[in-house]
């Protein structure tokens, strides 16, 4: 194609809403533009980059017998009233109406859809397996989109549904997805792993995310070099090694501690370690509130909450609510004499007693408060964040921490919408059976910022060659210099029927082509300058900046070169 035709609107300055390295590059090298917050157009660059994105995804999907279709983003509320997520759902699902007063949902996700389609399709076990997938634009109203293509409200995601009449069919396709996940990400040159996750809100039991490595990704993974072990730190068990550091029992004290809110204030105030501190906090659960009771330097897992509850609906309580349950202020909270809400601890705090703990009194603490003489607690458990170097629960050794961006993430949904929207299957006996599915998702186009997150150096993106946008940058220095246009359109003419060429033929300064080269990222880059005279071109590799001079009856060789190695 050629650059004179093309509309790659590349960027002199760093914008200053880009937030992340991706993002900044999307936009420097013209790829993305922002219509909305969330919001974007792909411009020619990125949506050649998301085609060959989205042709290995479909390659691997059908490698494993997925099936492509293509379903609405318009989804009838009817179906989301079957599954019951029309209500659960909040502001994040996209809500309109039709001309005729119809409610519809734009469609965040498809597991309504597809199950409704199936279920008046596929009656029968000898039907089953099945696995459909499509790659289509989802819609989520994120309360705070950022990163550029990282976190839209309008993104591209590949999603897979499977329907088995078995458990054991579902672990098989489970297991195809997982390794056809593997691939995927590797034929993309991305650094990723696979962590055990929490299945949410989708319910299902068991799950796994596909993390890219990336500082700015938003998740934080926990791994070890011992093993393959990975988790999701918001899943990551902490295995209790009882550690108890219990002494004589003393008599329960109130201490005046005025202007003492936080546990390491309280730490100070009594000149004690922060892990001898217990902090108490009121959550509520449904519509209930209970208090936890953990260490002052651990953190609450709400997500650990979530699923020792089985409920999404879990929040910290507000000020007011603490205040009409204790008649005290979130600085001061305490266990003892707290018998209007059940209390819950982290394993870790039977490590201590004689605990310095709130006293649901502004500026009063009490100091040696004993669990079962001053305050129940109804369970022990893992609520809490693992600390980094702390053991994995594999027992490989110390857990890393490392941040990662979500790309991927299969499930094993078992008959959660079967059975909501009685999407049955007659099995060998002929009685009617709940199917059983997976589900499985990319986010095409967040793996495409995260593909430029681990490909990029200062100048601009360096694009794994599997889905570089164009194979060959062709460069004519100066077009106005007959001999060097001539050359550069005859290379054009000769390469761009075995190479994806991109012909900068602007009439453009050379500093600007490339300045724009080193954005776009092409791997390899022939540049037709002031040796055109004698065929002799610069052949540039954008990965490592290595540039020779060859005659033009060597170029094809020093091309297949770059390729061979390029990695
Ligand atoms: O989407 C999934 C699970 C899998 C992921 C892989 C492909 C199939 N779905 C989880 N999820 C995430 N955010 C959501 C946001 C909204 Cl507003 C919603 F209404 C529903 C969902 C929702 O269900
Ligand atoms: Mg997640």
């Amino acid at each position: 194609m050629k650059q004179s035709k093309m509309f790659i609107p590349t960027l002199r300055e760093v914008p200053s809403d880009a937030d992340s390295k991706s993002h900044q590059l999307l936009l420097k090298a013209g790829m993305i533009k922002q219509v909305a917050s969330g919001v974007y157009s792909y411009l020619p660059i990125a949506k050649r980059v998301l085609n060959k994105i989205e042709s290995i995804v479909r390659e691997e999907m059908e490698a494993i017998d997925g099936v492509e279709i293509l379903m609405p983003a318009l989804q009838p509320s009817e179906l989301w009233s079957e599954s019951g997520r029309w209500q659960s759902y909040g502001a994040e699902l996209m809500r309109m109406t039709d001309r005729h007063g119809r409610e519809f949902a734009l469609g965040p996700t498809h597991e309504e859809i597809i199950t409704s389609l199936v279920r008046d399709e596929l009656k029968s076990y000898k039907k089953l397996p099945v696995t459909l997938f499509q790659i289509q634009n989802k819609f989520r109203d994120e309360k705070r989109p950022r990163f550029g293509l990282l976190r839209g409200r309008e993104f591209i995601m590949k999603d897979a549904y499977s329907f088995h009449a078995t458990e054991a069919s579902l672990d098989e396709t489970y297991q195809d997805m997982y390794n056809a996940y593997s691939k995927i990400f590797s034929r993309l040159n991305l650094q990723f792993r696979p962590v055990i996750a929490d299945s949410g809100a989708i319910g299902g039991s068991h799950t796994h995310e596909f993390m890219a490595l990336a500082e700015i990704g938003e998740d934080t993974i926990c791994y070890t070099d011992g093993s393959d072990y990975a988790a999701n730190i918001e899943k990551a068990e902490v295995v209790y090694h009882p550690n108890k550091k219990h002494t004589e029992e003393n008599v329960l004290e109130k201490v005046h501690t005025p202007g003492v809110k936080t546990a390491q204030q309280l730490a100070d105030f009594l000149k004690r370690d922060l892990d001898e501190i217990v902090k108490s906090m009121i959550v509520k659960v449904d519509d209930q509130f209970v208090m936890f009771l953990i260490r002052g330097h651990h953190e609450l897992n709400d997500i650990k909450v979530k699923s020792f509850f089985g409920t999404e609906h879990v929040e910290m309580a507000t000020d007011d609510d603490i205040r009409s349950i204790l008649d005290a202020s979130p600085g001061s909270l305490g266990p003892v004499g707290v018998n209007k809400i059940d209390i819950y601890a982290d394993n870790s705090v039977q490590d201590l007693n004689n605990l310095a703990v709130g006293a649901n009194e502004d500026d009063y603490h009490y100091v040696n408060a004993n669990v079962d003489r001053d305050f129940n607690v109804k369970a022990y458990g893992d609520f809490r964040f693992i600390l980094e170097g702390e053991p994995a629960a594999d027992g490989s050794g110390p857990v890393k921490f490392a941040e990662g961006i979500e790309i991927g993430q299969v499930f094993k949904l078992g008959t959660k919408y079967s059975e909501s929207m009685n999407a049955t299957f007659l099995n060998d006996q002929g009685r009617a059976e709940p199917m059983i599915m997976g589900c499985y998702g990319i986010g095409v186009s967040r793996t495409l910022s995260a593909v430029i997150e681990q490909h990029n150096d200062d100048k601009g993106i360096i694009w794994p060659t599997a889905i570089t946008p164009y194979e060959v940058h062709i460069i004519s220095v100066n077009p106005k210099q007959e001999v060097q246009k001539n050359l550069a359109d005859q290379l054009y003419d000769t390469y761009r029927t075995q190479y994806e060429v991109l012909y900068d033929d602007r009439a453009e300064r050379a500093g600007v082509k490339f300045n724009d080269a080193d954005l776009i990222g092409i791997p390899v880059r022939v540049v037709v300058g002031k040796q055109a005279a004698d065929g002799i071109v610069e052949v540039k590799n954008r990965r490592t900046g290595d540039a020779v001079e060859v005659h033009i009856d060597n170029l094809q060789e020093t091309i297949q070169s770059i390729y061979a190695s390029f990695e």
